[in-house]
């Protein structure tokens, strides 16, 4: 039920990986560091870490008359959570639904969770351009969907992907949000001077050949992956880093 949600907004990613959850999860929190109300709702049937991210792995769901019933990080209720994975009873556990049953799962995620007011909804979808995939692209045309993020990682590889998913979002007929680039150098631990271990500027210059804006990029920063298994946001934990002046002007853009 999506009737109370204002804006919803897809991030994408060629394969998995390359941090889609983490800029899911990490851009959910930078909302609500900025006073709205967000949801988070992860369909990533191939890897829903989500739970594992916010620390919320294990916490039983319900449904009620009126559809799936999200889990809260806290009392004030400033973001609301749901994923396939709370379905799972070790992150580690295979989805083991198939063809319909799988098709039917993301559909009931998408349309029957009982989401309250909500400035905004991001959901974290399955990498690729999988049968699940065109599932949510499918579910999505009936949704209004203000557009996607697409999330990539520097080397070629992952770029090669990112052209495939721009490309379907144009046939799917998604607006594109843009492009983040993520891992795109190193965060030293020691002195947190940032080395650019690949090729610098691809996003860049994806996003300028395919005309898709370039969101930001944002650095492997050991740091970050300690805030996995709590709510705490880059904003308030790494104030001073990049990474969180990239999910500030994220916010920015998203909102304006
Ligand atoms: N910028 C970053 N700095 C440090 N660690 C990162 C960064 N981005 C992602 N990671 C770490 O890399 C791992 C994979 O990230 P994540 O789960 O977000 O990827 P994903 O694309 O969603 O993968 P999948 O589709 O397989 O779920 C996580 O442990 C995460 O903490
Ligand atoms: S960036 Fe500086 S502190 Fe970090 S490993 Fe290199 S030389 Fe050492």
């Amino acid at each position: 039920m999506l009737d109370k949600v204002k804006h919803v907004i897809l991030v994408l990613s060629g394969k998995g990986g390359v941090g889609k959850s983490t800029v899911s999860t990490q851009l959910a929190l930078a909302l609500r560091e900025a006073g709205l109300k967000v949801g988070l709702l992860d369909i990533d049937l191939c890897g829903p870490s989500v739970p594992y991210l916010l620390g919320l792995e294990g916490r039983d769901i319900y449904q009620c008359d009126e559809g799936w019933v999200p889990i809260y990080t806290d009392d004030s209720k400033s973001l609301a959570v749901m994923s396939i994975g709370f379905l799972l009873k070790n992150r580690n556990d295979p989805v083991i639904w198939r063809g319909p049953k799988k098709t039917m799962m993301i559909k009931q995620f998408l349309t029957d969770v009982k989401w309250d007011e909500l400035d905004y909804l991001i959901i974290d979808t399955p990498p690729g351009t999988s049968d699940e995939h065109i599932t949510v692209m499918e579910c999505m045309r009936e949704v209004r969907c203000d557009g996607a993020i697409i999330v990539t990682t520097p080397q070629g590889v992952a770029l090669d992907d990112v052209r495939k998913e721009i490309t379907f979002c144009k046939k799917t007929g998604i607006a594109i949000l843009g492009i983040v680039e993520n891992m795109s150098g190193f965060v030293c631990p020691h002195c947190t001077n940032c080395t650019n271990i690949f090729s610098s500027e691809g996003g860049v210059e994806l996003a300028k050949m395919s005309g898709v804006p370039h969101l930001g990029t944002v650095p492997i920063d050991p740091r970050v992956s300690v805030l996995n298994g709590t709510t705490r946001s880059v904003l308030t934990e790494l104030p001073d880093s990049g990474t969180a002046a990239t999910f500030k002007q994220l916010v920015e853009k998203i909102t304006a």
